[in-house]
């Protein structure tokens, strides 16, 4: 399985074409809907959030609810094009600066600059309009559909928020796979403690207020992967680095951290590494889950627990010094609007990013033409490692 994307933050729309689901699989508009709306929400984000309503068109690949084995395309149609139109339309336009809102002003921490450098472009618009995050719109998409073929595996995937500009979510370790789907919801931010929720909108209205931003720390958890999945034979098929190195392909996010992660480097082997144990009912499976679901680059069988970091928003109000490329000039200009944090929303786009590289995992291992074939072939390899 693999997937493309196009499309320009504000241009017309959004666009992927994911290829190599099998035939026959149940897939309904509804619930791609249900992910993208997800990711819009979260306190923090900017104006942008409310004039776009994502909703996916379904545009090849499927007939009447189920995949046909063919590529399926998804669009998302950005709403604030209207008012872009002039400016992100493929015709010339007079050489009017203002009206193309050329920009010369590279931001601190976004693409402007090394996107500028490397294409080319002295109207770096040409950059942002792709390095933007909008662009995740459309992974989830993607995500989404992946994680309709691996729940139908009896795999759940779901992110959340661990922590944003240093304040904690409680622990949530001895949760269900449900009861996490409860605080998976961004809106506004959700944790599990109340309190916790408002220090956090707190901290979040400060930093605008101040012209500021901030990041934080996602989480996302997998229930129901089988042991094996991955590889430890090639340094390209471990899975624990494919999920890391997907994670650090979101936007604005620093790193990637499996189980105790960081952690692991401070303690003893004896307190870092999962005892094995056997019954009959759950075949082996590990006393404690410090390794976060991984060893050797393949699963476990345990939970998969992965955390990302998401740095603060480029974009500032208040913002950091740079060098007009025009004039060589130093400038602080001040902008028209952006997010002062996206946290809530980049733990739904990790949880999408996550569940496309499981299933192509999945489907890399059992390949099938069509679903049902996957479905027996996951449950005889569930039950044949069950009595290993
Ligand atoms: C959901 C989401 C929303 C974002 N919103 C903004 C924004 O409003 N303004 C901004 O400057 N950056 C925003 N970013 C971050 C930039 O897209 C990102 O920093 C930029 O693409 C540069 O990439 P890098 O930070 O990975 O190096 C957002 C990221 C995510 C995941
Ligand atoms: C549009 C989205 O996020 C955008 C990501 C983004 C950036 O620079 O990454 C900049 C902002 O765009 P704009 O300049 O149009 O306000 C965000 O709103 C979205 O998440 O759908």
């Amino acid at each position: 399985m693999r997937y493309l994307t196009s499309g320009e933050s504000h241009g017309k729309q959004l666009t992927t074409i994911i290829e190599g689901l099998p035939a026959r699989m149940p897939l309904l508009k509804k619930d791609i809907d249900e992910s993208l709306l997800r990711r819009q929400k979260g306190h923090g984000r900017g104006r942008r959030m409310q004039i776009e309503k994502d909703l996916v068109e379904i545009t090849s690949g499927v007939r009447h609810g189920y995949t046909l084995g063919s590529p399926i395309a998804l669009v998302v149609n950005n709403d604030d094009f209207k008012s872009w139109v002039n400016i992100m339309g493929e015709d010339p336009v007079e050489e009017d600066e203002k009206i193309r809102r050329v920009v010369t002003r590279p931001r601190p921490g976004h693409a402007d600059l090394n996107g500028a450098l490397k294409y080319g472009h002295r109207d770096m618009r040409n950059v942002l309009e792709r390095s933007s995050a909008r662009e995740t719109t459309v992974r989830v998409a993607a995500g989404a559909v992946a994680k309709i073929l691996l729940k139908q595996l009896g795999i759940e995937v779901v992110g959340y928020v661990k922590e944003i500009a240093g304040i904690r979510a409680k622990e949530i370790d001895t949760l269900s796979v449900q009861e996490r789907f409860d605080i998976s919801d961004a809106s506004p931010v959700r944790v599990l403690d109340k309190d916790v929720e408002q220090e956090m909108m707190d901290r979040i209205d400060q930093a605008k207020k101040d012209g500021d931003s901030i990041g934080g720390v996602c989480e996302v958890y997998v229930e129901g992967m089988p042991a094996g999945v991955g590889s430890y034979v090639h340094y390209d098929r471990k899975l624990d680095a494919k999920l890391a190195g997907s994670v650090m392909s979101i936007n604005a996010f620093k790193g990637a951290e499996i189980g105790i992660g960081f952690e692991a480097a401070r303690k003893n082997g004896s307190e870092v590494h999962d005892e094995i144990a056997w019954n009959e009912e759950r075949g082996y499976y590990r006393k404690t889950n410090r390794l976060g679901g991984f060893e050797g680059g393949m699963t476990t069988g345990m939970p998969i627990v992965i955390k990302g970091v998401m740095k603060p928003i480029p974009t500032l109000y208040k913002p950091l010094q740079s060098v007009d490329i025009d004039t060589k000039e130093p400038f602080n200009a001040s902008i028209e609007r952006s997010d002062s944090c996206a946290v809530p929303a980049a733990a739904v786009v990790m949880e999408h990013v996550i569940a496309f590289e499981l299933a192509k995992a999945i489907t890399e291992q059992f390949p099938s033409d069509q679903f049902p074939q996957l479905k027996k072939a996951i449950d005889a390899y569930r039950e044949e490692i069950r009595c290993f």
